[in-house]
């Protein structure tokens, strides 16, 4: 596999190096083999822990607390000063870092889920190294990952990565918690579309006293990423080099093929969303293009009806007939009245503001009719 855009989750224990501090020789490892992969042409995306445990050091507080508020407390203090060492690490090597912080609540609202989407995009635009964590000082129970591995997962899904790879303090998935027996049986490749259901019984949580989650976590992200397209690989962060030689594709740790490929998973992300959300009408030489595989533009749209937001599924008809397409709309029902039969150049002139060109782009378009055309003429 030729992977193109990879996220790297690490984990608390591997930046502690098994200690109970932020380890600096680990992390400037880590970051040079990120800039290696980085300046091979690889998209990298790398989603940090470490906060709490770079808390605890500032505040020489021994014990992971399990009280909320004192983990969020010691996330605020933490969290600055891990990206204060990554934006000197990352700097040796002359790449830029950004910070990103987010809650699940970020990913579910749908406004708020493009807008994360277009940031990182920018961002991997700019060539900027996007690290992100979990925004702990707001995240409430209601509204909180509680753990990495699955805000990897979800970012992998979002920005549509090739490859997830978790790094931890263990090589792989095991039979059993290497912690608890030594004889533990590694797992090597998983292929089948479900993760068997002796790995999911095999699974353990965190018993390092700096991680969270342990293996179950792990196991859930890579059920999540995997069928939005994306390759995951559990693998030991001890041996930084070991990104490089996953993206080379070579056996280490434990690897999950992607069960759908990603054009799929889009198209069934679209299909199942876009039931009931609204409607936008087209005219024939707006379905002809579609047709022809380009984006749709507010100039061939000729009524909206629905009442829809920004991101949101919608389905696009020409004429009265039955559907053209499936879509995810870049602008809300109430914008799209203002800009019907208008010129893509005058959307930022009508509404004040613009997401760009197109009303739906065609990477986020699922044909319906592709060769019979619905409107007459
Ligand atoms: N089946 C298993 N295979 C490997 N590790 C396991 C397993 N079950 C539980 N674990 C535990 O998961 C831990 C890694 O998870 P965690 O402590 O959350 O680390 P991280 O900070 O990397 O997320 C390991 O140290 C190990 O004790
Ligand atoms: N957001 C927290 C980490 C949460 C978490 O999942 O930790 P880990 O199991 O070490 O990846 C922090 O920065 O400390």
């Amino acid at each position: 596999m030729n992977y193109q855009r990879v996220v790297i989750k690490v984990g608390s224990s591997t930046l502690t190096a098994g200690g109970r501090h932020i380890s600096p020789p680990r992390v400037i490892d880590l970051v040079k083999a990120i800039c290696q992969l980085k300046q091979s042409g690889i998209q990298v995306l790398l989603v940090s822990s470490g906060a709490i445990a770079a808390g605890r050091e500032a505040l020489g507080y021994p014990e992971l607390p399990k009280f909320i508020p004192a983990k969020q407390m010691l996330a605020a203090i933490g969290q600055p000063r891990l990206m204060e060492m990554y934006e000197r690490f990352f700097a040796i090597y002359e790449e830029k870092v950004a910070q990103v912080l987010l809650t699940r609540a970020d990913l579910t609202d749908r406004r708020r889920y493009l807008n994360a989407r277009s940031t990182l995009e920018a961002l991997i635009h700019q060539s900027v190294i996007p690290i992100i964590n979990e925004n702990d000082t707001v995240a409430t129970e209601e509204i909180r990952f509680g753990d990495n591995d699955n805000l990897s997962a979800q970012v992998a899904s979002l920005i549509e990565a090739d490859l997830l790879i978790l790094l931890t303090d263990q090589d792989g998935v095991y039979d059993q918690d290497p912690r608890r027996n030594p004889h533990a049986r590694l797992f090597g490749r998983i292929e089948s579309a479900e993760i068997p259901p002796e790995m999911w019984a095999a699974a353990g949580g965190s018993v390092s006293g700096v991680g969270t989650g342990g293996m179950i976590t792990k196991l859930q992200a890579a059920d999540l990423a995997r069928r939005s397209g994306c390759a995951v690989v559990v693998a030991s962060g001890s041996v930084p080099l070991n990104i490089l030689r996953i993206v080379n594709n070579e056996p280490i740790g434990t690897y999950f093929s992607p069960v759908l490929n990603k054009i799929e998973a889009r198209k069934r992300y679209i299909l199942t969303a876009a039931k009931g959300n609204g409607q936008i009408y087209i005219d024939a030489g707006a379905e002809l293009a579609l047709i022809r595989g380009r984006s749709l533009l507010p100039i061939g749209i000729t009524k909206v009806s629905g009442d829809f937001e920004r991101g949101d599924a919608v389905e696009v008809l020409c004429g009265k007939a039955s559907s053209v397409a499936m879509g995810i709309t870049n602008y809300a029902a109430r914008d799209l009245e203002k800009l019907i039969g208008h010129q893509s150049t005058e959307i930022e002139t009508i509404l004040g503001y613009t997401y760009g060109d197109e009303v739906i782009h065609r990477n986020n378009l699922v044909m319906i009719q592709s060769i019979e055309r619905n409107c007459n003429g």
